[in-house]
């Protein structure tokens, strides 16, 4: 694992939420992206070397819409870059945690992700993320 990557954070609001960590962070969204696959819109803000997630649900099927249903708004996740991210599945598979998918899938921004249970991770939705080679050919 390199570095936090990013932190998501569910919000009900994202033109809303974007407005109070701009303000926070002194930095404008760099970028929003609609990630249909996960059921989310997003918005990346800048914070040094790491980067702020705002993720809205796209409909009631998100895993965005059943968090914030459940706990509010608030932490969703923390996502990690790693360099080889199949090699990283192996590892952790292989220390015990749940992964949530067996291949990588293609997230926001690039980057090729796995989601790791929270209920094998103390409570914590993990995310790993490798920057992607390339475009997709045909979906990742
Ligand atoms: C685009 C992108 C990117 O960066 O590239 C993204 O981040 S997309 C971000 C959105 N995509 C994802 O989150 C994809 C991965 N997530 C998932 O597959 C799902 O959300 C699960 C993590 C499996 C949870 O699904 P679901 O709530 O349907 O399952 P469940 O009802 O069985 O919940 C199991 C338990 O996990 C808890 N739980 C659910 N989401 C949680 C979270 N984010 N952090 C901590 N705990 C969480 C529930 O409260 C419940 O606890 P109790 O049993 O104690 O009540
Ligand atoms: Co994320």
């Amino acid at each position: 694992m390199n570095k936090v990557e990013h932190i998501g954070i569910a919000v009900t609001d994202i033109k809303i939420a974007s407005l109070i960590y701009e303000k926070l962070l002194n930095t404008p969204v760099y970028k929003t992206e609609r990630v249909a696959r996960e059921g989310v819109q997003t918005a990346f803000l800048q914070a040094g070397p790491n980067k702020i997630e705002l993720l809205q649900a796209l409909d009631d099927d998100s895993p965005i819409a059943k968090f914030i249903a459940k706990k509010g708004e608030g932490i969703h996740h923390i996502a990690f870059d790693v360099t080889d991210i199949v090699a990283e599945m192996a590892r952790l598979k292989n220390q015990g945690f749940v992964l949530l998918s067996d291949e990588p899938k293609r997230g926001a921004d690039n980057k090729l992700v796995c989601f790791i249970h929270p209920k094998s991770a103390n409570g914590v939705l993990i995310e790993l993320c490798q920057e992607a080679p390339r475009p997709p050919e045909g979906g990742v």
